[in-house]
Order: structure tokens, then sequence, then C-alpha cells
């Protein structure tokens, strides 16, 4: 297969636990290749289980899925798993294994001869911004929680897999730690562009790196599946406005491109501030309040394009939220 990206579809899922648990009923979601999809939702409410059902680490009681239009049950788990990155809270390092050969693990099991691992490995760490000659000697307890999970994800695209599952993978680190990598790891996933489907419990996250987010109440039901512009500003019920919280409107700042806001530009430019039409409403607003402005102009190199107004700030798209 050549591709570097699949597309993965799951349909009328099921899972019941042999206590009888009914943890997933009848979930469905598709995610197009080389998207993000996020999976948010209460504590307990199948997002795991889910996850662990796309690489049969669980067995769905029901149901299909597929991935690039291929039936995961008809294959055999352990060869799926292995063309399946997948990274966890812990990340799951082997201990008394170098910083390398934790990387190399599924090349290794591929049967790759040992160059082409540790060539592949050290490539791996330098994506993930680890020094290769530098940590690829060192053992786990070596590194802090964060470069540890760096090697999980190195470790995790090793076999250049085209599907990538994320469980929480940034939880265990601090706060300041968390949103470094988190940003880091978009920039790597605009150079491989995975398909990927993670699973966290915070919803800054969520809108941060998800191309869509999936919000789920108990039992693996769907509330929402949208992107994180959407979601914020038209969440579908009240139970997705209140798990997304309060300050969504600042969130939706961070996420509503000028370009959708901006009108036409008229009048002359002089003195006002600018922003490239790249920048996100909540830049906008940055910008207007550290400069005291009530109008920016938008700019496409260096040349005016449009401007945003402070009321459109505040009043576009409207979301149809009066009922709070
Ligand atoms: N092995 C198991 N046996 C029985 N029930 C289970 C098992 N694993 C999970 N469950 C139950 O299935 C439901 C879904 O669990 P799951 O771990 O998928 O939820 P989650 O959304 O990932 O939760 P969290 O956000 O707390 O990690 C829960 O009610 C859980 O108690």
């Amino acid at each position: 297969m050549d591709a570097t990206a699949a597309s993965i579809t799951l349909a009328d899922v099921g899972k019941v636990y042999p206590d009888g648990t009914v943890a997933v009923d009848g979930f469905s979601l598709e995610v197009r290749a080389g998207e993000l999809a996020v999976l948010i939702g209460a504590s307990g409410s199948g997002k795991s289980t889910i996850l662990r059902m796309i690489n049969r680490l669980i067995e769905p009681s029901r149901g299909t899925i597929t991935i690039d239009g291929r039936d995961i049950l008809e294959q055999d788990p352990v060869r799926l798993r292995r063309q399946i990155g997948y990274v966890i809270q812990n990340v799951g390092l082997f201990p008394h294994q170098t910083v390398r050969a934790n990387v190399g693990t599924v090349a290794r099991l591929l049967g790759w001869d040992r160059k082409r691992i540790n060539t592949r490995a050290d490539e791996l760490l330098e994506l993930v911004g680890l020094d290769p000659a530098r940590y690829g000697k060192r053992y786990p307890h070596e590194l802090s929680g964060g470069q540890r999970q760096r090697v999980g994800v190195a470790r995790a695209l090793a076999a250049d897999p085209l599907v990538l599952l994320m469980d929480e993978p940034f939880s265990a680190v601090d706060p300041i730690v968390r949103a470094r990598l988190q940003e880091e790891f978009l920039r790597l996933q605009a150079t491989v562009r995975k398909t990927i489907v993670l699973v966290t419990h915070d919803i800054d996250e969520a809108v941060r790196m998800g191309d869509r987010i999936a919000v789920l109440a108990e039992g693996g039901r769907l509330l929402q599946y949208a992107t994180p512009a959407e979601l914020l500003s038209r969440p579908a019920s009240p139970e997705v406005r209140d798990f997304v919280g309060a300050d969504r409107g600042i969130r939706r700042l961070a996420v509503t491109p000028v370009r959708d806001v901006m009108s036409a530009h008229d009048g002359p430019a002089d003195g006002l501030p600018s922003v490239d039409v790249a920048a996100t409403l909540h830049e906008v607003l940055a910008v207007m309040l550290t400069e005291n402005a009530g109008t920016v102009l938008v700019t496409e190199n260096g040349r005016p394009v449009g401007q945003v107004t402070r009321t459109a700030v505040f009043e576009t798209p409207v979301p149809e939220e009066s009922a709070v």
C-alpha cells in the first residue's frame, strides 16, 4: 500500500464486557484519511473502549470497523496492530531497553535489518525533537516525562503506520510541557499526515488538536461530531453546550479564521494595525486590545484585502444560544 494514511469507518459498533457492562452501544463514526479526530466525553463514556477496538486490543461485540475499506476483523490482529501506532498515557516504554531500541521495536518485529532499524530510529528521534546522538543510548528513566512521551510518539511512528491511536497521550505531563508537546505534535502531523484518533478529557486539547471532535455520552452515545469552530459556535444540544463549557466564546475566537469574518475594506488604511489573512479572531482581538483599535486591517502578502471591526469579532457567527 502506497498511501500514508487511511480512512477509518466505524459502523454501529458495540461492546458488551463479559460482566454485562454495555460500554458502547451502537457507535458510528467516519474519520477521513489524514484527519485528526478527537474523542471526548465524560469518564466511562466508552472512549478508550472504542479506541482499543480499532486495533483489536478489544474485540467488538457487534458492528463493523474498516480501515481503508478493509474489515479489521478479517485481518490477523497481530499484523493489524503493527500497522497501527498506539500511544498511551504513560507511554509504556520498555525500561531495560535504550531509547533507540524502544523506537525500533516494531521495525525489529517486522524483521528489518539492524542498520535500517537504527537509521529509521534516529530519523524519528530527530523528527520528534530529540537529538539521537544525545538521547539514543539513554534508558527511559534517564528522560523527563515530556521526553519519554516524545519517544512514545517516535516509536508509534516507526513502522510508518497508516493510523495512529492516542489515548490521553499528553495528560501525564505538566501543563506547560503539554502545550509544547501538543504544538510540536501538530507540526509533526502537518508533515506526516496520519489518520489519528485521539482520546482526551481536555476540551482545550480537543479544540487545539482536532480537525473534528466527537463528543460522547455514556454508552458511546455520539452527541455531536463537528469541527472545533462548529462545536463551539453551534453546540447541537444543551448537553454538548455544558460539556464544551462557559468559556467557549473565547475558544471560538481561537478557531475562527479572520477570513470568515472580515468585510470589504473601505476608507484609508493609514495608521490601522493589521493582521495577516491567516490569523484567527483571537489574534485579531489581541491586536485590538494592545493597539486600542476598533478596526483592524486584514492583509495578504502585505496588501489590504479586508477589515474586521470589534463588533464583527464578537457578533460573528451569531451562535444560537440565547436560551442560556
Ligand atoms: N474490562 C472491563 N470489564 C467491564 N467493564 C469495563 C471494562 N473496561 C471498561 N469497562 C466499563 O466500560 C465503560 C467504558 O469504559 P472506557 O474505559 O471505555 O471509558 P472512557 O470513556 O475511556 O473512560 P475514562 O475517560 O474514565 O478513561 C465504563 O463503564 C467502564 O467501567
